[in-house]
């Protein structure tokens, strides 16, 4: 479970920052006092046009960002206090970072698994399953720098999960990766509701969040436009399509500010 609550994050702009994005202010509110929920068993849409905040907020959610205000529990464990100890429920995935390319997959996931206290039992029967899910097999036992962008986004995704999170926090899973990759990761986000986990992911898809989601919040200049279940999002919706729908929401807060 994630409970966000009056959650900001501003940004200290340096002058390299401020030239480059034409402003003379010297910080950006990328998330501004956002409140929702996440439950368990359930997977949880966040959208927004670029730029909205939804990588801040996933960061914040992760405890790689600290919010300049607010609160997020994960699994009753505050995790602004406590950061390290909420660590041990999430499983975070974004881009490929975090992997070392001297390393093969079977090295690092080890290294991960042991990192968060998996026993080598546990370690082996679970990079199984994945490897199968994901056909990482033939790759296992080269150098991660020789892989493509796939195949470390599969590394990732391993990685993220080795330690069998309670909370699953996406950015962007299927960005970039083959329509076979993608369903492979569709199929483990199925997984994980399937579990009982609390699953959140950002995405531009509306096809994957229409086929995946349960729950749908729209964000825009860090604000929560829109936050509701699928269902009560279908039922109100106006526009021939989820696509549509959306663009809807957002140009309609665009135009109620101006
Ligand atoms: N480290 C940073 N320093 C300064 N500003 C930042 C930083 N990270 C993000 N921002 C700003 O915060 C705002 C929100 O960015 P964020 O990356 O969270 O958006 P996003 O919704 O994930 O966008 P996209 O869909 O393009 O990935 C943007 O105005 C961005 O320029």
């Amino acid at each position: 479970m994630i409970q966000i609550s009056h959650l900001s994050k501003s940004f200290t702009l340096n002058r390299q920052q401020k030239k480059e994005l034409g402003t003379t202010q010297n910080s950006v509110l990328a998330v501004d006092d956002i409140s929702f929920e996440c439950l368990p068993g359930r997977v949880h849409a966040l959208l927004g046009p670029n730029g909205a905040g939804k990588t801040t907020t996933l960061r914040m959610l992760s405890t790689i960002f600290k919010p300049t205000r607010g609160t997020i529990i994960i699994d009753n464990i505050d995790a602004v206090k406590d950061p390290q100890e909420a660590r041990k429920h999430i499983g975070f995935l974004t881009g490929s970072a975090g992997l070392y390319a001297r390393l093969t997959p079977n090295e690092l996931i080890a290294y991960f698994g042991e990192l968060y206290g998996v026993s080598r039992n546990d370690i082996e029967m679970r990079k199984k399953k994945l490897y199968d899910l994901l056909d990482m097999h033939d790759f296992q036992n080269k150098r991660i720098g020789k892989l493509s962008t796939g195949m470390k986004q599969k590394v990732s995704i391993c990685r993220t999960m080795i330690h069998d999170p309670q909370v699953v926090i996406f950015d962007e899973p299927t960005s970039g990766l083959d329509v076979i990759t993608a369903e492979n990761i569709i199929q483990l986000i199925r997984d994980c509701k399937n579990q009982g986990k609390t699953v959140i992911f950002s995405s531009h898809i509306m096809g994957e969040v229409d086929l995946l989601c349960d729950d749908i919040t729209i964000i825009h200049k860090g604000k929560v436009l829109y936050n509701d279940t699928m269902e009560a999002f279908r039922a109100q919706q106006q526009t021939p399509n989820l696509t549509a729908e959306f663009i809807r929401i957002v140009h309609d807060q665009k135009t109620e500010v101006q």
